[in-house]
């Protein structure tokens, strides 16, 4: 099914409100779930950059993955770039952050390395909406497709996994030429796998 513009702002807008009508209690519970399945992602990297996000707007929360990690996984935050493409950037509690133009926190670009997608092991991301083929749909900013295009088809790249809550799960998402699909989606409740290309 094809989607006028109009109808995936109004499905951004009916995904957003779910989301952000979910209890705390079950906010503070998916964040420990959400980590026990990001662990157990096929490919997940055990070394290396690995890039979250700043949970805002009722996003499901990174924190319980970040301090899994561990000694030999460096955990970055994206960093808006002025090429309209992120880069990520090494962040750990107390290191020195700003807001972005979204009002966003960020690593103060103006302080550490920028690393771009191909250095990264993983990118976890987070979405507004997703399919179970693993279509994910984000802010409407584009940043994520604009980034991974580059290592998208390249013979080694990051593993891409979008996290979000089970009520952003849509019966089916038609991709646009530009987006990239992720390897993995993960929820509270649930890991969606992308079917190998045939
Ligand atoms: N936590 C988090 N970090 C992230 C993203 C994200 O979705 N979530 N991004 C994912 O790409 C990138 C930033 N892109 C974003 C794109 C749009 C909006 C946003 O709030 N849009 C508003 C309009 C704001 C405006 O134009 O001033 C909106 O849609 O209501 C936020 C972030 C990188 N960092
Ligand atoms: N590889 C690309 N090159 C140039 N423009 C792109 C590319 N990918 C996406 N865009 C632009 O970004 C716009 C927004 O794309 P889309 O609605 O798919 O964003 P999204 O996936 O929801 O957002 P995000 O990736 O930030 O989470 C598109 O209209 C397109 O013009």
């Amino acid at each position: 099914m094809t989607r006028a513009p109009s109808g995936l702002a109004s499905l951004r807008q009916e995904m957003r409100a779910r989301r952000a009508a979910l209890s705390p209690a079950h906010r503070i519970a998916s964040a420990q779930q959400l980590a026990d399945r990001l662990a157990s992602v096929p490919g997940m990297p055990r070394s290396g950059y690995v890039a979250g996000y700043w949970a805002v707007d009722g996003e499901i929360a990174l924190h319980a993955w970040q301090s899994s990690l561990g000694p030999d996984r460096t955990y970055c935050l994206p960093v808006l770039g002025t090429d309209q493409c992120l880069r990520f950037a090494p962040w750990r509690p107390g290191d020195a952050i700003v807001s972005n133009r979204f009002g966003i926190p960020e690593p103060d670009a103006s302080r550490v390395p920028l690393l771009a997608a191909a250095e990264l092991a993983a990118v976890v991301m987070p979405l507004v909406a997703f399919d179970e083929q693993c279509n994910r749909l984000g802010m409407g900013g584009g940043w994520y497709d604009r980034t991974l295009a580059p290592v998208r088809d390249a013979p080694v790249r990051p593993l891409l996994v979008g996290a979000g809550y089970e009520v952003q799960r849509a019966s089916a998402l038609e991709p646009a030429p530009w987006d990239v699909p992720v390897d993995a989606v993960c929820t509270e409740s649930a890991t969606y796998l992308r079917a190998p290309a045939p």
